[in-house]
């Protein structure tokens, strides 16, 4: 990808959470994420595909700087800020945004509407009071809660988690961001209204030209909402391609496995269920030392228990972190 083109990069990423173990006990580390490296273009979408506790919340908090990183690199807009001071990251936070799980708890519940939009606005110095007003009815008209002087004076909890949701996305974008994270934006809410919120994002993302970061557990809704898809499994992306690629010629064992696992009408395919392989991801204490998924890997070697595998790219912009792909190669 031409550079001009690149919003964010991430190379070798790091974070590492330190714990205490017991009340006395000492001190260790809890690899979230652990060397993770993609670039995302502007006004392109990936989907970031794992099962919970596999650090998607952790990449998404790490790359919108909410969280330094321990190690590696993050560079924003040809900007290097893998450690820039909280103080000196204004003009980024003002280019990102986030939308939660629960729009409950990510809004004040003692602000209405109207002023949580206005306080990003505030916030950065946006315009003056008659302006803002304007771009905050704009933004509620824009996710389509109208008439907007019905919602604008009501607060959170005076909303349906679907219209809270959608508040949720107006501020993450109120401030014209070029990079949103979107955390599992969906899973809290009724099934019904799933699919509206998906498509409005992906409206909104399509229209403003906006690179976006779609975290999910549930890959069978990715292929509709993003160009790429990232497969993340403790704490490392073991296989990323565009989507149909991925889709189509999954090769990770992993990757396989979740794509059998996606609920089928037909009664043939159910039988594909079996493949999953049976265990629990590693702890990210003490991750194995080769691929990580080898414990429960079908076609593990003694390689792939000892060594850890490379990131290949086995067809253009398709890239597969293991032993299988890797072999010929090392
Ligand atoms: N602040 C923290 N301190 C210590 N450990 C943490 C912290 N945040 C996350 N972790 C640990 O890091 C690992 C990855 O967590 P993370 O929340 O990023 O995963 P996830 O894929 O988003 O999971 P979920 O889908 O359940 O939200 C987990 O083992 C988690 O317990």
């Amino acid at each position: 990808m031409s550079e001009d083109r690149i919003v964010l990069k991430v190379e070798n990423l790091r974070k590492w959470f330190t714990i205490r173990r017991g009340l006395f006990g000492a001190t260790a580390q809890v690899k979230a994420l652990d060397g993770v490296t993609f670039e995302l273009g502007t006004g392109e979408a990936v989907s970031v595909v794992g099962e919970s506790g596999s650090g998607k919340t952790t990449l998404g908090k790490t790359v919108l700087r909410l969280y330094e990183p321990t190690d590696g690199k993050l560079i924003f807009k040809g900007k290097d800020i893998t450690h820039t001071p909280e103080k000196d990251l204004m003009w980024f936070k003002r280019e990102t945004g986030l939308v939660q799980q629960d729009p409950y708890g990510a809004m004040p519940s003692f602000m209405n509407i109207y002023r949580i939009l206005e306080e990003p606005l505030i916030i950065h110095k946006v315009g003056t009071k008659e302006e803002r007003a304007e771009m905050v009815f704009k933004a509620l008209e824009e996710v389509r809660l109208t008439p907007v002087e019905d919602f604008a004076f009501k607060y959170p909890h005076m909303l349906s988690g679907g219209q809270l949701q959608r508040v949720a996305i107006a501020r993450a974008l109120i401030l014209r961001p070029s990079l949103v994270v979107a955390d599992e934006p969906v899973s809290m809410l009724d099934a019904s209204v799933r699919v509206e919120i998906l498509t409005l994002m992906r409206e909104m993302q399509e229209k403003r030209n906006i690179s976006f970061i779609y975290i999910t557990h549930d890959l069978s809704t990715t292929r509709y909402f993003s160009e790429w898809i990232f497969i993340m499994y403790a704490a490392q992306l073991i296989e990323r391609a565009p989507t149909k690629t991925l889709l189509q010629n999954p090769l990770h064992p992993y990757t396989r496995a979740l794509l059998s696992a996606i609920p089928d009408p037909d009664p043939e395919n159910r039988k594909k269920f079996r493949e999953v392989p049976p265990g629990e991801p590693p702890s990210l204490v003490n991750p194995p030392p080769g691929c990580r998924f080898a414990p429960r890997c079908p076609f593990a070697s003694s390689k792939c228990r000892t060594e850890e595998p490379p990131e290949v790219e086995v067809e253009p912009k398709h890239f597969v972190k293991c032993w299988l792909y890797a072999g010929a190669k090392a």
